[in-house]
């Protein structure tokens, strides 16, 4: 199997329904089109009864050709053929038409259930899952799933018309009509095999087809760094082999079901041979007449088309309920923010208070453990560690993105399980380190953090940061188009955006994981003076990466191994010449203004205290 299989497996929160349980679901989503769906059965009941009278009208004016009305009857009889005909191709193209109709409104739903789905799933999820893979059964499976229906209903129809036609053929001759279905059992058996292993084969082409999806969005989303790092061909072996899986599987899925159709015609054919051969001596033998023999053989065509064709369609068929099935696992995704309340939020003053907390994102490693620490309201506190020390950990816990193990966290006193989430999050303004922008405006991007806040207050937002100098540096001010996420902006400015957006929400906690990224010293004294504003009269939990942060925040606290080392002011930590002091010296103190390139630092401490440890 090799690299066939590879990256094939489920996903964590896949699961595996019964037939029963997906149709079930299914048909829940058709209820609300009832009327609809009821016309479309009147409409599939006629026409397979108009398809059954076709043969027997034939039939009879076979018989009738050597009475002596022969002529008028004839007439007739191709009348009816021909009003029946016509007939069948209006029900026929009306059923198609409501079909078409009711499955797009069902997959509209679907696609609004399955999009708010990923809405409401906890980051841990975002982290843990391709973005491509997700997007795929919000869009290709949702189409699948449209399928599965319109087979099913023309399944329907066809197996009424085998219903219709068995009845009619059993009145005739029920020795003739017991030989046609001898063969049934062994069509029917051979397809029931064949749907287990459809059903694994197209899982499979589904997953490969959702893995050549994300590959190319994260190529594309990365572009830029693989120009960079010249690895366009690296990426494009990479995307080859993922492509080739997927022509493999798909191959193998075809060979498949182009392989059980010829198994399915050649028994139905056998069928066929046997009611010629015998149809053939009873009407010579003077048994049945040659319409009632032409009746079964033309039925016979009628007969089996239901049964090969729901193997030839099989194909699809397990598509679709391969497809439902992803979403519906999309659908019922455990959460893992587990909420034991959903009490009214309020104004919050904006402590926060962790008790013995633990908590790791998977079993590999524990990021906090007994970790315990009160944040007073209005407070700014500076996070500082070395990479992988849990910074970003917290904030994603107060943030409630992911859920902890053990231990307690309080907001103003109260269990954060208890809160209404939705209302917590509105309470709670995040600038993550890299600012996302939405495609839009500026003034757009600044909104989304309420949208209906008016032009004026949008503009009144954007002048608090940096006295505003930052928007008259922007070709149309505020009205300039950022580009996708952000792209026609400089990292600088997105910055500012994110930092006025976050004012315009004014929240009671804000959380900023400080950008890394270097910006020119005009930009960087505008988001500082947007700081020393957003900062004000709110709790502020900052995962810091600028010395000019971590001096104005009323306490610093370095984190180790998810463990707090020290904590304290800068000058109070640096005169400790601990931990604190190593890290200074690492990472903040070309920051500094006493640092002069080429000549070193000069050190911020006590001169009677010893000299702090470098790494
Ligand atoms: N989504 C995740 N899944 C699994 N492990 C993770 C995840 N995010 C972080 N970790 C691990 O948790 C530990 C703490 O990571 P965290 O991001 O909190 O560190 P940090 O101090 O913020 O680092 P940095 O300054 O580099 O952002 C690290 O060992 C990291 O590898």
């Amino acid at each position: 199997m090799g690299f066939i299989m590879e990256g094939l497996d489920a996903e964590a929160y896949d699961r595996t329904y019964s037939d029963g349980h997906l149709i079930k679901r299914i048909i829940g989503y058709f209820k609300p089109k009832l009327p609809l769906m009821i016309t479309i059965t009147i409409l599939i009941v006629f026409n397979a009864g108009l398809d059954t009278a076709f043969p027997l009208l034939v039939s009879n004016s076979i018989d009738t050709l050597s009475s002596t009305h022969a002529f008028q009857t004839a007439v007739i009889i191709v009348g009816f053929i021909l009003c029946s005909s016509v007939l069948s191709w209006t029900c026929n193209l009306f059923r198609q038409r409501f079909t078409a109709r009711s499955v797009g409104d069902v997959v509209l739903h679907l696609r609004k259930d399955a999009f708010t789905a990923v809405m409401s799933r906890d980051m841990s999820f975002f982290d843990e899952f391709s973005s491509g893979k997700i997007v795929s059964r919000v869009t290709s499976d949702t189409e699948s799933f449209a399928t599965v229906v319109t087979l099913t209903l023309n399944l329907l129809s066809q197996v009424l018309l085998y219903v219709l036609i068995v009845v009619v053929l059993f009145f005739r001759n029920y020795q003739l009509a017991l030989m046609t279905l001898t063969i049934m059992p062994a069509i029917i058996g051979v397809a029931l095999g064949f749907r287990v292993v459809a059903r694994r084969f197209t899982r499979r082409a589904q997953r490969s087809l959702a893995r050549v999806n994300s590959n190319v969005q994260e190529i594309v989303s990365g572009i830029t760094i693989a120009k960079n790092f010249r690895q366009e061909q690296n990426m494009y072996d990479e995307f080859k082999q993922i492509n080739a899986q997927s022509y493999y599987v798909n191959l193998r899925s075809g060979f498949l079901y182009n392989g059980i159709f010829p198994v399915l015609v050649f028994i139905a054919n056998i069928g066929t041979t046997i009611i010629v051969y015998f149809g053939g001596h009873s009407v010579l033998g003077g048994v049945i007449s040659a319409g009632e023999w032409f009746l079964f053989v033309q039925s016979l065509s009628l007969l089996w088309q239901p049964l090969t064709s729901i193997a030839s369609f099989w194909s699809q068929f397990q598509l679709g309920l391969a497809a439902s099935e992803r979403v519906f696992a999309l659908l019922d995704a455990e959460p893992r923010i587990q909420q034991t309340g959903h009490e009214t939020v309020g104004q919050i003053k904006g402590e926060i208070t962790f008790k013995q907390l633990l908590f790791s994102y998977d079993q590999r490693q524990t990021v906090l453990k007994d970790f315990s620490l009160t944040i007073k309201a209005g407070e700014t506190i500076a996070f500082v560690g070395h990479t992988g020390a849990g910074k970003s950990s917290i904030g994603k816990l107060i943030s409630r993105f992911y859920e902890f193990q053990g231990g307690k966290i309080l907001i103003d006193g109260r269990d954060i399980r208890t809160l209404d989430l939705a209302q917590y999050h509105a309470r709670l303004g995040i600038v993550p380190q890299s600012p996302f922008l939405f495609s839009g405006t500026v003034a757009d991007n600044i909104r989304y953090a309420r949208p209906t806040a008016t032009d004026a207050e949008v503009y009144a937002i954007a002048q608090q940061i940096g006295n505003g100098d930052w928007i008259e540096a922007l070709p149309e001010g505020l009205e300039t188009l950022v580009g996708e996420t952000g792209r026609s902006l400089s990292m600088g400015q997105r910055q500012l955006v994110a930092l006025a957006r976050v004012l315009l929400q004014d929240p009671a906690i804000l959380i900023m994981d400080e950008a890394t990224a270097s910006v020119d010293p005009l930009t960087e004294a505008q988001i500082q003076e947007g700081l020393d504003v957003i900062l004000k009269q709110r709790t502020a939990i900052v995962i810091a990466h600028r010395l000019s942060t971590i001096k104005h925040a009323n306490r610093i606290i370095v984190l180790d191994g998810g463990r707090i080392a020290e904590e304290g002011s800068h000058e109070d930590l640096m005169r400790r010449g601990g931990h604190y002091s190593d890290l200074y010296n690492t990472y903040f103190r070309h920051q500094s203004p006493d640092y002069k390139p080429g000549e070193g630092f000069i050190p911020v401490r006590d001169p009677n205290m010893q000299a702090p440890s470098t790494r």
